[in-house]
């Protein structure tokens, strides 16, 4: 979008005065992309930005610029740079008529009938220039660009009615529970009841919100016809991709570089897509393998163009074992591939070198090729860093054509300063990209997730640029599909149940909740603004302004409260999620007074307030259709990306409280998006048939388990935070069944206590020959029954309406007993120590292996963690109880055979579900550390020693010589 021949606006060139819409022809942004290998062009400090616009122009590329502020140290004022085109410039007043005055001419365009163009997309088809052979071409993108499917009601109402059986069972099931207590065992019959009445509770929550799932369909053609008209320049929106990466060593380069290589080859004009790769790790590994990986892009992204190849990650590619000649014709694309194949090889062995090199870090740290010390050598205390690589001015590919822009940022590290993790890396970018390309959206991937399908951002779009369904939508997710996953799944990393049951579910609610990776957003839902809100009448001309200055709008009379509401510094236990932080007021308050400089200081106070002090950042969020100003120039604009990447920056600003990626939580994503949800916000939920994204997942135990526990501890911290959904944002938006599904994604820890003591009442039923039921009645047993019945029997409708597939349910409920019974215990604990006693919790990433030798090797990877304590001790003391339950009947003959059976069925229950966990302990040669078998024997002995003895579940009115001893006797 910074080439010369592009316009901003979609539409009428006059739609917007020239300064705001078109770019200058010809204006270098940056002089990036080194033009050879990194050696060849000596760094010197001359280059860094500081030195000038001259400085830049006249090098041939920028380098990481260790920023040194002459000035205070932290914030800088940008001086001069400011008056050219930020707040309160002439350019700020021209922007403000322009705003003006095409609000006013989309009001008429609606009330005059002519098509309801799409919220923030200002226009969306114009009919300028269209003669009648165009006529039925227009009507066909005139149509909507996605649509609702239904599931068939032929398989949701079965399920709907086995839901309300379940639930009728379930109410009959707790009566006879409670009105029949164990005379000889009461203690272990409460304590079962109380279990099983949360596990009814979490069922409910997990249940409803999946009560009317639906599929969604993309049209893509017709997005092709709306926004890309013959001879013209493509009127696609922008996209700006987040790629963010921490560690090298668990994040292999090659596979950022996969997926930097995927994004750079997608199939969307170059000039809309811009890659930001946050690399939190400052690491000067990352940083030439980037630069590496441009260099390899400008012949792999013509090449993946020319003979439209999927996926365009090139390790995935290569590897692919299916005929690579199907339906393509091209005569020389067989010897092109093999080219390719060859190049991408060589490609892998200068990373690898790269890699092997970073290996042991130099006593002097690292230089860089020109001599200079690598500015982030101390990873906790180092200066922002930004390059850019590739892009307009960056040099050609080797077809002669442009390509997107990649820019790697590194933020501001100091010690002292809390960085909140990946959200804090999100936010830095959301700022930088502001700053430098500023497109209305951006994609979201972690440094594993490649694009797998090139038409990605398309189907993103289908959604957002839609007219109708676009200005509510705040983001839209796809659902993560993994690489490398080990053919049974055992430790259920595909989490099918979770991507293809509940997030279909909640899509026929409030939307999808937010994932981390493979998600598109609009940029202004980021910002905190309102969804627009829907007129009443349809002369309200309100669905053609730009959704996020409706909003405010509409709750006028509301704002003077919201000015309350949004002082975060009183506890807002309850705020008001409808109260829109921002309003349009405060813009209109500095375009009403522009020539009154006190009320322009005083929304350009709130907005500083909101924002931070970047004027440049705060021009941009005002471009509500993206893009920077033309008279920006590169240099002013890389001096103000390092500004905001400061450590001190987001100080006393609402970055990550009320706007951006929400801070408090390692799981940062489910807050994020809860967060747009309780504004009233819309998302949607994405899934091409050919996946549009995919990554790896942990698949040996240990690192499997580690991860559960981040999510599972991320959820405590929601749920002790201020966002914690039982309690935030009544009085909105938020639909019911959302906070229903909210509630649930985080009390679902919790659920680990009752867990763990469930699991361990088999045993001791076996152990003391006592049981939870009483002698059962044949009425009684029917309750039991049909309970169990029940449960089977939404578990088959779900997955017949969803697709999903018996071993991945079956395995879903294992994973749900392994974790819970270990990790999300640790979490809990973990949790509410953090909030009494301070300690903070830490993001460890899981590893992302790039070995392709043997895949499961990593499945057999046995390493020792305390998470394995608890389950390992419940399957033990389980096979004891069996044991010691079997060796008991045959002592005292048949008639105990009845009573025992029951007990075997409920210890049966815990094994099975622990299974795929005591295949992950024996490893590959059967080879157990010897410390979990010897915590494990212990624990269980003296468990079940203890329970013999003391028995408290015993009533003693027998008298204290009978039943010492549960086993044998
Ligand atoms: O300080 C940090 C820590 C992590 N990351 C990045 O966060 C991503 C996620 O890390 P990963 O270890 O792969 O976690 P997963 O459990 O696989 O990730 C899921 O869950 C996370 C929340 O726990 C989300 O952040 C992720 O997007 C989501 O894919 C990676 O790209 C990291 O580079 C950072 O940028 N900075
Ligand atoms: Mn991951």
């Amino acid at each position: 979008m910074l080439h010369g021949h592009m316009s901003y606006g979609r539409g009428d060139a006059h739609d917007m005065p020239r300064s705001v819409q078109t770019i200058e022809p010809q204006t270098p942004l940056y002089t990036s992309g080194p033009q050879g290998p990194l050696d060849s062009h000596p760094i010197s400090p001359d280059n860094s930005v500081l030195g000038g616009a001259n400085s830049i122009s006249g090098s041939k590329r920028i380098y990481p610029f260790p920023y040194s502020d002459p000035g205070t140290p932290g914030i800088t004022k940008s001086g001069d740079f400011s008056k050219e085109y930020g707040y309160g410039s002439v350019a700020w007043k021209e922007r403000v008529d322009s705003w003006k005055s095409k609000q006013e001419k989309l009001q008429m365009t609606t009330t005059e009938g002519v098509i309801p163009s799409s919220g923030s997309k200002g226009d969306s088809v114009d009919d300028s220039g269209m003669d009648g052979a165009d006529v039925s071409l227009m009507d066909e993108a005139r149509q909507p660009l996605s649509r609702k499917v239904n599931i068939a009601s032929s398989l949701i109402n079965p399920y709907r009615m086995v839901i309300v059986l379940r639930l009728v069972v379930l109410g009959f099931f707790f009566r006879y529970r409670i009105l029949n207590p164990v005379p000889n065992a009461f203690g272990l019959w409460l304590t079962s009841i109380v279990c099983e009445i949360w596990f009814a509770f979490s069922w409910i929550l997990d249940q409803f919100p999946k009560w009317f799932p639906i599929n969604r369909e993309t049209y893509l053609d017709r997005l092709s016809l709306r926004y890309e008209r013959e001879g013209e320049p493509s009127h696609l929106a922008a996209v700006d991709v987040f790629v963010s990466t921490v560690d090298p060593m668990k994040e292999p380069p090659l596979v950022t570089a996969n997926t930097v290589l995927s994004i750079l080859a997608v199939d969307y004009p170059v000039d809309k897509v811009s890659c930001y790769v946050s690399d939190d790790g400052a690491a000067m590994l990352t940083f030439e393998a980037l630069s590496e990986t441009s260099e390899f892009a400008r012949k792999w992204v013509p090449f993946c163009k020319n003979f439209n190849i999927e996926p365009r990650a090139p390790e995935v590619y290569f590897a692919q074992k299916i005929d690579y000649l199907k339906d393509k014709v091209q005569p020389n694309f067989v010897k092109e591939r093999r080219a390719m194949k060859r190049e991408y090889e060589e490609f892998k062995v200068r990373i690898n070198a790269l890699v092997a090199k970073a290996q042991k870090v130099p006593d002097e740290g690292w230089i860089m090729q020109d001599g200079t010390p690598w500015p982030g050598n101390n990873t906790r205390d180092h200066p922002g860093m930004i390059q850019v690589f590739l892009g307009h001015s960056g040099g050609l590919d080797s077809d002669g054509n442009e390509l997107p822009r990649l820019v790697y940022v590194s933020r501001e590290k100091r010690p002292g300063f809390n960085h909140h993790k990946k959200a804090g890396a999100m936010n830095a970018l959301v700022r930088v990209s502001a700053v430098l390309t500023n497109a209305p959206y951006f994609l979201n991937l972690d440094c594993d997730h490649y694009i797998n399908n090139s038409k990605a951002l398309r189907e993103a779009m289908c959604f957002m640029m839609d007219p109708t369904v676009g200005p509510k939508v705040c983001y839209v997710q796809f659902p993560q599909r993994f690489d490398g996953i080990d053919l049974h799944d055992r430790y259920a990393n595909r989490n099918t149940v979770f991507f293809d049951i509940n997030m279909k579910g909640l899509d026929g609610v409030q939307g999808p909740v937010y994932v981390g990776t493979g998600c598109c957003f609009r940029r202004q839902a980021l910002y905190g603004y309102d969804p627009p809100i829907q007129p009443k009448k349809p002369s309200m001309a309100c669905d053609c302004l730009p959704g996020w200055l409706c909003g405010p709008r509409h709750s006028k009379k509301k704002s003077g409260k919201s000015k309350k509401t949004e002082q975060k510094k009183q506890p807002p236990v309850r705020t008001d999620s409808t109260v829109p932080i921002f309003n349009l007021e405060d813009i209109e308050e500095g375009m009403e007074g522009y020539d009154d400089d006190k009320s322009l200081m005083m929304s350009k106070k709130n907005f500083e307030k909101r924002f931070g002090q970047s004027p440049v950042f705060l021009a941009s969020t005002l471009l509500e259709e993206g893009g920077v100003p033309p008279s920006a120039s590169p240099a002013g604009l890389l001096k103000e990306a390092i500004h905001v990447i400061s450590c001190g920056y987001e100080d006393k600003t609402d970055w990550g409280l009320e706007i951006g990626w929400i801070y408090g939580s390692v799981t940062e994503d489910i807050l994020t998006g809860f967060k747009m949800h309780a504004r009233g916000w819309r998302s949607v939920y994405c899934m091409p048939r050919r996946p549009a994204f995919k990554g790896s997942a942990p698949i040996n135990l240990s690192d499997r388990l580690n991860q559960v526990l981040r999510w599972a501890l991320g959820s405590v911290e929601i749920f002790l935070s201020r966002h914690c959904p039982l309690w935030y944002g009544y009085g909105g938006r938020l639909k019911f069944l959302e906070r229903f599904a909210y509630i649930n994604t985080i009390v679902y820890p919790l659920t680990s206590i009752p867990l763990l003591v469930y699991c361990t009442l088999p045993a001791i039923c076996l152990l003391t020959g006592k049981f939870i039921i009483p002698t059962i009645s044949n009425i009684a047993s029917l309750w039991f029954l049909g309970l169990f019945l029940s449960i089977i029997a939404t578990g088959v409708l779900e997955m017949r309406w969803s697709g999903v597939g018996i071993e991945e349910w079956w395995r879903n409920e294992q994973f749900w007993v392994i974790g819970g019974v270990s990790a999300h215990l640790f979490a809990v604990i973990q949790g509410f120590l953090k909030v009494l006693a301070g300690i903070d919790t830490n993001f460890t990433v899981t590893s992302k292996g790039s070995d392709d030798q043997d895949q499961f090797a990593e499945l057999y990877l046995f390493k020792w963690t305390s998470l394995l304590i608890p389950p390992t001790t419940l399957l033990v003391i389980n096979l004891v109880g069996v044991v010691a339950g079997i060796s008991d009947a045959i002592s005292s003959g048949y008639s105990s055979w009845g009573p025992l059976f029951g007990k075997l069925f409920f210890a049966f229950w815990v094994i099975v579900h622990l299974y795929p966990f005591l295949k992950g302990l024996m490893g590959r040669q059967n080879r157990t550390p010897t410390i979990v078998i010897v915590w494990s024997v212990l624990l269980a002995s003296i468990f079940s020693l203890l329970w013999v003895r003391i028995d408290p579940f015993l009533i003693r009115a027998t008298g204290p010589d009978q039943k010492l001893c549960g086993i044998n006797c």
